[in-house]
């Protein structure tokens, strides 16, 4: 595995096009004897020091893997304000080393850019820091050994996401993030004025003229969701789905909740059950996670991230009416007890995994009333939805879906009044079909995974109420 990650700091070249493809052990291999014995240079940053009598060994780090390059110097080699995390330039001959490491025989060490020179750098070698201390630090988070794993994990499963969404057949669409419709319809959208608005506001010929209409025409929103635009686009290509930051204006401080966040949305065509929905999102789910666990091996272990035990089982299913059963039966393990019709508390989801022994749990058939316009009414009770939200240990609920109320006269009733969405009517209107589509919260997902309990600690640049600083 070593081996593998050294590798990862040199670049090779690809090869004449007559050459056999080689596979994945050959290339390392070969990518390593173009190195090994041969001089070579590497740029990083200091992550640990070792001085010995004569001689001064370094772990150097430039953050595509975790591990660490091994560079050995003589100690005159060495500038004397070599401090940890200030970044170098080393050159020398690659070699095995006698304790099974492959290093660097520098006879050559640079200093690129010094650190802590006055003592008030915050960070050091120590392994485990406390993510809420980390978070203070927002600008030198990523430089710890946690959160440039975290990091690299974020992006593998990232690939992971578009590999399988298109190995599934589904297809890539780059929905708006200025919009001007409000999805979910729960008003937690944030307005887009524009920054000129004052000087505008001298402008503006009438005083009661809208703030909006002084850039767009409608009042208009950074996005809550892709989803209605996903629909248009569902309706010629069939299976479509977006990848991308959401926006909402909760007033919540919560560990589970950001003002920014990612969501995977994925919308199909020709979907008349909310089971093709469940599976498709089962696959997703699984296959980032696998990714992680595959790919993400190092990084998963040096952030102490164990391969989830569900992994290999089915997702559990419940309907609404019976997971409000199950929560009645055990109201005295619950601080508030649920209530029929309502929403779950996340100390409800929590417990129904827990039940569930802590597999993923799809809890389908929800109230009408408590979900949003777009949802299909169920053929065998109109009371309820064809919706299902997916239940995953440490955060709850991870993805929210449901089939697409495709009856025109029952969704224009169900429209919110001066919603703007004539052209969302129009779907159900010309060549209308059958749709349906989830979205899953990136940071959610990661959070359920990697076991960590914050959503600020599994995202670059968190937002949340009072906190936009970098
Ligand atoms: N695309 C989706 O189904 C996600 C849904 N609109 C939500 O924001 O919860």
């Amino acid at each position: 595995m070593f081996r593998r990650h050294f590798l990862r700091y040199f670049s090779t070249n690809s090869g004449s096009k007559n050459q056999k493809p080689l596979n994945v052990a050959d290339k390392l291999e070969k990518k390593f004897d173009k190195v090994s014995g041969k001089r070579t240079k590497i740029q990083g940053w200091v992550k640990v020091i070792r001085k010995m009598k004569d001689k001064v060994f370094l772990e150097v780090n430039n953050g595509m893997t975790f591990e660490h390059v091994q560079v050995v110097a003589k100690k005159t080699d060495i500038p004397k304000n070599l401090s940890y995390d200030c970044s170098v330039f080393a050159a020398g001959e690659v070699a095995y080393a006698p304790n099974g490491r492959y290093e660097i025989r520098a006879d050559e060490v640079r200093i690129l850019g010094s650190c802590e020179v006055d003592g008030s750098y915050p960070l050091s070698s120590k392994k485990d820091y406390i993510l809420d201390d980390l978070r203070q630090i927002l600008h030198l988070r990523p430089r710890t050994a946690q959160f440039s794993s975290l990091l690299r994990l974020r992006s593998i499963a990232s690939l992971a996401i578009s590999k399988h969404m298109n190995k599934r057949g589904f297809i890539n669409i780059h929905t708006p993030i200025l919009t001007s419709n409000d999805c979910e319809g729960a008003g937690e959208v944030f307005s887009v004025v524009p920054e000129s608005r004052k000087m505008l506001d001298g402008m503006k010929k009438s005083k009661d003229q809208s703030v909006e209409s002084i850039y767009f025409d409608t009042p208009t929103y950074l996005t809550v969701s892709g989803q209605l635009q996903l629909e248009t686009m569902a309706r010629t290509l069939s299976k479509v789905y977006t990848f991308g930051p959401t926006f909402r204006a909760e007033n919540s401080k919560s560990r589970m909740h950001l003002s920014e966040f990612y969501m995977i949305e994925a919308e199909e065509a020709f979907v008349t059950d909310i089971r093709m929905l469940t599976t498709e999102a089962e696959l997703l789910f699984k296959a980032i996670t696998r990714a992680l666990v595959e790919e993400g091996a190092p990084d998963m272990r040096a952030i102490k991230a164990e391969t989830p035990k569900w992994l290999d089982k089915d997702f559990r299913y419940m309907t609404y009416d019976d997971a409000i059963d199950i929560l009645d039966k055990h109201a005295d393990k619950l601080s508030i007890p649920a209530k029929r019709g309502q929403a779950l508390s996340k100390e409800h989801e929590l417990f129904l995994v827990d039940y569930n022994d802590g597999i993923p749990t799809f809890v389908i058939n929800w109230p009408k009333e408590i979900k949003p316009f777009y949802m299909k009414e169920c053929s065998h009770d109109s009371s309820k939805v064809a919706a299902m939200d997916l239940l995953a240990p440490v955060v709850g609920e991870v993805f929210g879906g449901s089939l697409r109320e495709d009856n025109y006269e029952l969704l224009k009733q169900k429209i919110p009044p001066k919603a703007n969405l004539e052209w969302y009517l129009d779907l159900r209107r010309y060549g209308n079909v059958p749709t349906g589509g989830f979205g899953m919260g990136y940071e959610r997902f990661l959070q359920t995974v990697l076991g960590i309990p914050n959503i600020r600690d599994v995202i670059p640049f968190p937002r949340w109420p009072h906190n936009c600083s970098l």
